[in-house]
């Protein structure tokens, strides 16, 4: 599929305003997350056949509310699709299903043409998927180094007494890890700062440590839960440019949740909006913009929310 090209260094100004895309995120314990999670493949369902990820109806609920409403979501190896909407939408939802932690009420998964009704979590890395997080998820203690290679310890046969001691095929497979990641780290510029603790760096770079860590095993389906989210402009736009070279060095193909929406109409190639559970839209960047059922959701926030808290 051609994929268009794009102006990405200066953020389009987004036809709507900051405020107009809150909206309260309902407050509400977390369920407990089961990595004991079984994958149950659910034989052949229908879908863009030629899609790396599709979902079809996927619906949950939490107690009486409905997170996701008969979902159906088709995304082609190469592309960059954001999914996008108010506070309390259901993104989270959404990637938390296609990353396997929650198992949908209804509906389907669909991996490169494994159809799944739960996406086994502890096997994602094994199904070409990596997937960053909202909050980091780094080893604040190790080196920048270490932890991209970390990205790596699936893969890893040997026992734990050969890790340890670093013998026998242990020590190759370390050595392997370690040049790979180092090639992740030129990549992504991160060569300078290799041996510097994680913990010590800014916050915009550590999330650029965490792009590493889940790019190191090239993944084909790369899921990103707000990356940018709490860095600077100029940190948004290197991190949208990395999301955009790693899509064109390795074919990855990418899904990110993004609150600021300037920074994903310059970045995706098509955009998936909920509103209340519902996909609402599901085109490309201009589509989207002009779109009235997504402009009526973000200016019914924005009239519901008059004090506007930031996106
Ligand atoms: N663990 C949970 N328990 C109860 N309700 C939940 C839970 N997780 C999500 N919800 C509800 O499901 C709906 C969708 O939430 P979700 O977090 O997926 O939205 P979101 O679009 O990611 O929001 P935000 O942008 O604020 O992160 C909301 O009404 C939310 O309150």
């Amino acid at each position: 599929m051609p994929l268009p090209s794009y102006t990405l260094g200066v953020m389009e100004a987004s036809a709507y305003a900051p405020e107009v895309f809150a909206r309260g995120l309902p407050s509400g314990p977390r369920p407990e997350q089961s990595f004991e999670d079984v994958a149950k493949p659910a034989g052949a369902v229908a879908g863009d056949a030629s899609a790396l990820l599709s979902l079809q109806g996927i619906s949950l609920s939490f107690g009486g509310v409905v997170a996701l409403a008969d979902i159906d979501l088709s995304v082609r190896q190469g592309e960059i699709r954001a999914i996008i909407g108010p506070n309390g939408a259901g993104k989270s939802s959404l990637i938390n299903v296609i990353s396997g932690v929650y198992r949908p009420d209804r509906g389907h998964v669909r991996l490169d043409g494994t159809s799944y009704a739960q996406v086994p979590t502890q096997r994602l890395a094994h199904l070409g998927v990596a997937r960053t997080f909202q909050n980091l998820a780094l080893f604040k203690g190790l080196s920048v180094l270490d932890n991209v290679a970390s990205g790596l310890a699936y893969k890893v046969r040997s026992n734990f007494a050969g890790q340890v001691l670093g013998i026998g095929r242990s020590r190759g497979e370390q050595r392997d890890s370690r040049s790979r990641a180092e090639q992740i780290l030129e990549f992504l510029h991160l060569t300078a700062i290799r041996d510097r603790l994680v913990g010590t760096l800014p916050y915009g770079l550590q999330k650029r440590v965490e792009l590493a860590r889940a790019l190191v095993a090239e993944p084909r389906l790369l899921l990103l839960d707000e990356p940018m989210a709490g860095m600077t402009a100029s940190e948004k736009s290197e991190m949208a440019s990395f999301v955009r070279a790693a899509r064109d060095r390795f074919a990855t193909t990418a899904v990110l949740i993004e609150h600021d929406v300037g920074v994903v109409m310059g970045l995706s190639d098509r955009i998936a909006v909920l509103d209340y559970g519902r996909k609402i839209a599901d085109a490309t960047p201009d589509e989207v913009r002009n779109d009235q059922r997504v402009i009526d959701a973000y200016l019914g926030v924005a009239s519901d929310n008059e004090d506007g808290a930031g996106i």
